[in-house]
């Protein structure tokens, strides 16, 4: 069996008693987007780091492609590209400069790929670095990342400074590489681009993985919302007996419930209580992830009806 891109077990990197990252596992398999989110100072660089190798972990292993992190060969080097969430280019080099030197260090000669990220992202290749904006040194960090089509790219919020339009062009190149198959861990607090583009999503939270589930387990767990309004006086006590309803206000003549799982039940009750409108939005994933984010539980995020995924 092939070594996994990503296998991370049992990571510790602590800086101070509960500061760091503690005990992290994590897996991410070939061709799979992994989003990995979490809270300001969660510790998705420091996990991102370990793996990288540019922290030495106080235990467990970091491995990409079965290779230990503080391996530092030269098929490793073509073979992922790394975006760091803060980038330190040298001050006086230029762009180009830059460029040339991942290129030599990864023995790439083919640059076609190179011109084409910064003709699409509109790289400024001739100025010094300290010339140029964040947003200008970010996109000289995704080509730098991706000019030589790895087969693992490690993006620490890549799209940190760039424009909305840039962003959508960064969010069209992660589906083009997810389309050749390379496997993707992105470390976003763009909950909306993780929603759209990722496979599987790792929440972190004081150190602590708190959720590894796929986006198909997360999307039933979920919850849609609907609105209804009565020309009447209504009880809806009886909607609050169904499972994986939770009324969220009431009054005679308006209800808000959220569900999870099959809107059907609710509907069948909902219909008995005849409403002149009914209002009903769709599970929104970049919503449950913020109330993950935030600290509540799988369990109670999807109301009580949903999979209990595997929150930890
Ligand atoms: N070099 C360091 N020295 C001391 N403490 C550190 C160091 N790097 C990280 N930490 C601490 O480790 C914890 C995790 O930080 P980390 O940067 O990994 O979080 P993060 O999830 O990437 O946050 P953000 O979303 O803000 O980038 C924080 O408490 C942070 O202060």
């Amino acid at each position: 069996m092939t070594a996994p891109p990503i296998l991370i077990e049992n990571l510790t990197k602590t800086f101070a008693p509960e500061r760091g990252v503690m005990d992290v596992s994590m897996t991410v398999d070939e061709g799979e987007v992994c989003g990995f989110l979490g809270p300001n100072g969660a510790g998705k660089s420091t996990t991102i780091r370990c793996l990288m190798g540019l922290y030495r972990p106080n235990k467990g292993r970091a491995h990409m492609f079965g290779l230990d992190a503080s391996s530092r060969n030269a098929e490793r080097l073509r073979d992922v590209g790394y975006l760091p969430g803060e980038l330190h280019f040298p001050e006086m080099l230029t762009g180009a400069d830059i460029l040339a030197r991942f290129a030599h260090m990864r023995g790439l000669r083919d640059m076609t790929q190179r011109d084409e990220l910064v003709d699409r992202l509109g790289v400024e290749l001739d100025a010094p670095i300290h010339t140029l904006s964040k947003g200008n040194k970010q996109k000289l960090g995704i080509v730098s990342a991706l000019m030589h089509k790895p087969r693992l790219l490690v993006l620490d919020e890549p799209t940190s400074g760039l424009d909305p339009l840039l962003q959508d062009t960064f969010a069209t190149m992660m589906h083009e590489a997810v389309g050749e198959g390379r496997t993707v861990l992105l470390s976003s607090h763009d909950l909306a681009e993780v929603a759209r583009l990722a496979h599987r999503v790792v929440i972190i939270r004081t150190g602590r993985i708190v959720v590894d589930d796929t986006i198909d387990a997360l999307r039933a767990t979920a919850p849609g919302s609907i609105e209804l309004d009565f020309d009447h006086d209504v009880d809806v006590s009886a909607l609050s007996q169904i499972p994986g309803v939770t009324i969220r206000t009431s009054t005679p003549r308006h209800v808000s419930l959220i569900h999870t799982g099959s809107v059907a039940p609710a509907l069948t009750a909902i219909a008995a209580l005849e409403p002149v409108s009914i209002t009903a939005r769709p599970a929104e994933l970049d919503e449950l992830f913020l109330r993950l984010y935030e600290g509540e539980d799988l369990q109670r995020a999807g109301t009580d009806g949903g999979s209990e995924g595997t929150a930890r």
